[in-house]
């Protein structure tokens, strides 16, 4: 025997039925007996409900309604069931439909609607669907007959999630179907859900009630399958609507797919399924619109997976009741009186932690009846209460619940540490957790606003083979910004499968325009991203956006040179929000808050980062933190650390004009967006300023000194152009001092050098005895002596300013991000 479930929406349309007969008719070529079971037409058993309430209020456009039940079968019946043989079905259904009205029409006069009244209108939908499309597939010639479940399954009385009488229902359906077998076995159409007390009153089996009728007639027939047809590719690792990247799973076992719908996955409800599980039989979940989906098969055992979870799934919606106290250490018998007054006000609990000091319990219950099972524990404990031996009972809402499922997580190490570790990185507070000693299941109560990050991010990590997404907002478009982006671009296919990581564009802005997507933006449709057509730029309102995104692994990355926008780095660490960026201005200003800024990183498990602040793409902030970190001691730093001043003092020749080389240097990416940073000395003095603090130096801006180059017309312009105009003016001065230093044979370079706690930069002329002479191009040179490198020193040297080389260093700095939050 092979039983075939259709749910509502696979017998919703014309359509949707035409091709349920098809899957029928296909599986009907096959040798086995074949039994199907149907649920109403999609949104019919809604409107029964929903017709039955109407009734009740004395409503009496509940007669419509019920009419448009009828047009819905006679619909099906008009197109699938050729005109001459239509009358009959048309007048079985009209009856059918007459009999609810009659019944519609009594409980309109009592003006009461008891639960078994209810089941018996809900009984209308399964018994229209099936005896219609029993009809259709016999007119397209195969045999077939309705079968009223009533006759078969009995139950109790208990209206609306009546239990099953397996006693009196494995023989009735037994010797139902040993008659059809002897007849011209024609396939039975068994209405779901529905079944009858003793006395032949109609009841529900409550939810997922079809499946369990499919369930129920598989374990009497000992069927060899059981296939549950809906409309979605099998079960999934996760809520699809909620986690885009979810995936099917092939083979599941009965108790990983138990666990999974326990915590909310709607596909089918395993507990209705339970008589099919204890008799072994396997259970495939399929998709009647993509039939050649093989979908999910739910087994006593499943295949060898590449994973060790096999999904996740979440409650959105629980409260937390907490019961705590000192007097409830050590003393026996609390925990039978809290659930056993529970249980006898049939309320159900769906998660239950309590720490070894047995100083608290707390346990998850549905939040619509919270504040009714506060008062019955502050009833129920109210002497205790009185003697202090229990606090206040208190109920926390807004939560959810997520649940990591798997048999593989059964005696493997690290998946609660993984677990943890993604949440903390991503700032999701645990407020309680939960794992059964049956090991396939670790549940995590966390705030109902991180849900879906919580999700993502989970997902993300454990279920590898798919990348890590890092959700990136970019602040600044200019050179270093939009080449950044056309580096992410280029990257995107090499990072995806080789480092498994996605970079996520999600919002862009520069000082006119900003544009967000959480889906993330198209990058191929940014390539000039300066003019980004967007809204009108907001900082505040930007940071909010990522804020309110929430969502997992988020960088926020600062690519401009602003003073402003580095107020916002401290809530964005504060939100979990890692921070890269190439702008010197945070780490430069006073000591206390570039201290702030590392503590907050630290504080929250996310990264701030800012190799690009000096030498760009050099490795030297990188290389400085680990010689602090593996204890060496810092005794001088001695350095080019200026792309723009190295650029211009080796091409500045005579015969150029000075101002010349430095359009030149600007034109090449060199300088800073206001080029008199650069030639002042300010953009060095900002590095070793940071270099001193990374090498463990307590500096303020001010115990730097800069003995600046420039005369001080050029320093006193008061605008960009106006400074380019003083250096043309001044060209004298410059060509002076360039030949001055020629005929000692030396050259000019701008050396920073930090030793006993001063920073000094001035310009120098060296000559070719020393390191920094042979220097070409927009080198930087930085050279570190320390306890370990004393003798020689450690030597860092190269291209130290310029588009590629900086965005690159970004990158970088981006993508250890991604590796740390995986
Ligand atoms: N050019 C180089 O070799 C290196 C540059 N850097 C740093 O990189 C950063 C970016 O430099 P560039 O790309 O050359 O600058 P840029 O002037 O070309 O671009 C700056 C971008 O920031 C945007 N912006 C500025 N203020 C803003 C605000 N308040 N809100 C929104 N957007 C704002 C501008 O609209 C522009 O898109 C600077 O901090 C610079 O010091 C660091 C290392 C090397
Ligand atoms: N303008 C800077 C760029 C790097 O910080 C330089 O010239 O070095
Ligand atoms: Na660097």
């Amino acid at each position: 025997m092979h039983v075939l479930k259709f749910g509502g929406t696979s017998v919703g349309s014309v359509e949707s039925i035409r091709q349920v007969i098809r899957i029928v008719d296909s599986h009907r070529q096959q040798s086995n007996p074949i039994a199907v079971v149907l649920s109403a037409m999609g949104g019919v058993t809604n409107q029964l409900i929903e017709i039955g309430r109407m009734a009740t209020n004395g409503q009496l456009d509940y007669m419509e309604l019920a009419r448009r039940i009828e047009d819905r079968h006679f619909n099906v019946i008009k197109a699938l069931i050729p005109i001459k043989e239509q009358s009959k079905v048309f007048a079985t259904v009209r009856g059918t439909i007459n009999e609810l009205e009659d019944l519609l029409r009594g409980v309109s006069l009592i003006r009461e609607l008891t639960p078994r009244t209810m089941d018996l209108i809900m009984s209308f939908g399964e018994r229209l669907s099936n005896l219609v499309v029993a009809e259709c597939v016999k007119a397209g010639g195969t045999p077939a007959t309705f079968c009223d479940a009533r006759d078969l399954i009995k139950t109790d009385a208990q209206f609306g999630h009546a239990e099953v009488n397996y006693t009196l229902t494995t023989p009735l359906v037994q010797g139902y179907f040993a008659d059809l077998s002897n007849s011209s076995s024609p396939i039975p159409f068994v209405t779901g859900f529905i079944g009858s007390t003793e006395k032949g009153e109609t009841t529900t089996l409550g939810r997922g009630g079809s499946d369990y009728t499919a369930s129920i007639l598989g374990a009497a027939l000992n069927a060899e399958v059981i296939d549950i047809w809906t409309d979605v590719d099998g079960m999934m690792t996760a809520d699809p609507r909620k986690v885009p990247n979810a995936f099917n799973i092939p083979t599941i076992t009965y108790a990983e797919a138990m666990e999974l719908s326990h915590f909310g996955a709607k596909v089918i409800y395993p507990p209705s399924l339970q008589p099919a599980f204890a008799r072994n039989i396997p259970i495939r979940v399929l998709n009647t619109f993509n039939a050649d989906h093989p979908g999910t098969l739910v087994s006593r055992t499943a295949e060898r997976r590449q994973y060790t979870i096999t999904g996740i799934s979440s409650i959105d919606d629980v409260a937390l009741v907490n019961v705590q106290g000192s007097g409830m250490i050590g003393v026996a018998g609390v925990s039978a009186k809290l659930f056993g007054v529970l249980a006898a006000h049939r309320i159900s609990v769906i998660l239950i932690s309590q720490a070894s000091s047995e100083h608290s319990i707390c346990f998850a219950i549905d939040p619509k009846g919270a504040d009714r099972v506060k008062a019955i524990l502050d009833a129920e404990f109210a002497v205790d209460i009185d003697h202090g031996h229990i606090d206040n009972i208190s109920i926390e809402r807004d939560l959810s619940i997520i649940a990591t499922v798997g048999e593989g997580m059964r005696k493997s190490s690290g998946i609660a540490g993984k677990l943890f570790s993604v949440l903390g990185k991503n700032g999701v507070n645990i407020v309680a957790v939960a794992q059964g000693s049956s090991e396939i299941n670790i549940s995590v109560v966390i705030t109902k606003n991180n849900l879906s990050k919580a999700l993502n991010a989970l997902h993300n990590v454990f279920f590898q083979s798919e990348a890590r997404v890092l959700n990136v907002f970019l602040v600044g478009t200019g050179l270093i910004g939009q080449t950044l982006l056309r580096q992410i671009h280029a990257q995107d296919a090499y990072l995806r499968q080789e480092k498994l990581l996605k970079i996520c564009v999600v919002g862009l802005a520069n000082t006119k325009k900003m544009v967000l997507d959480p889906k993330g933006l198209n990058l191929e449709q940014w390539q000039d991203a300066q003019q980004i057509d967007g809204v009108t730029t907001s900082l505040e309102a930007f940071v909010e956006k990522i804020k309110s995104y929430n969502l997992p692994n988020s960088v926020f990355i600062d690519c401009t040179s602003d003073k402003d926008i580095v107020q916002h780095y401290e809530s964005l660490l504060d939100a979990n929000i890692s921070v890269v960026t190439p702008n010197k201005v945070a780490n430069s200003g006073s000591y206390a808050e570039y201290r702030r800024l590392q503590r907050t990183a630290l504080n929250r498990g996310v990264k701030f980062l800012y190799e690009t602040n000096v030498g760009a793409g050099l490795p030297i902030i990188n290389t400085l933190q680990g010689l602090l970190t593996s204890g060496d001691r810092f005794l001088k730093i001695e350095a080019i650390l200026s792309g723009t001043l190295s650029y211009i003092f080796n091409s500045f020749a005579p015969g150029s004009k000075f101002v010349d080389v430095v359009r030149e240097a600007k034109e090449k990416g060199y300088t800073e967006p206001d080029p008199r940073d650069d030639l002042s000395g300010q953009d060095v003095a900002r590095k070793i300023l940071i270099l001193a603090r990374e090498a463990g130096f307590e500096l303020e801006p001010s115990d730097v000194t800069v003995e600046t180059l420039l005369p001080p017309a050029c320093l006193a312009a008061p605008t960009i152009p106006a400074f380019f105009d003083s250096l043309e003016a001044e060209n004298g001065y410059f060509e002076k001092l360039l030949s001055d230093a020629s005929d000692r044979g030396e050259k000019l370079r701008m050396i920073a050098t930090f030793e006993n706690g001063k920073a000094v930069i001035g310009l120098r002329g060296v000559g070719p005895e020393h390191p920094f002479y042979q220097l070409t191009g927009a080198d930087n040179i930085i050279s570190f002596t320390t306890e370990r490198y004393k003798e020689r020193p450690l030597v860092i040297k190269g291209p130290g300013a310029g588009a590629e080389v900086t965005a690159s260093g970004v990158f970088a700095d981006m993508v250890s991000i991604g590796s740390y939050l995986g």
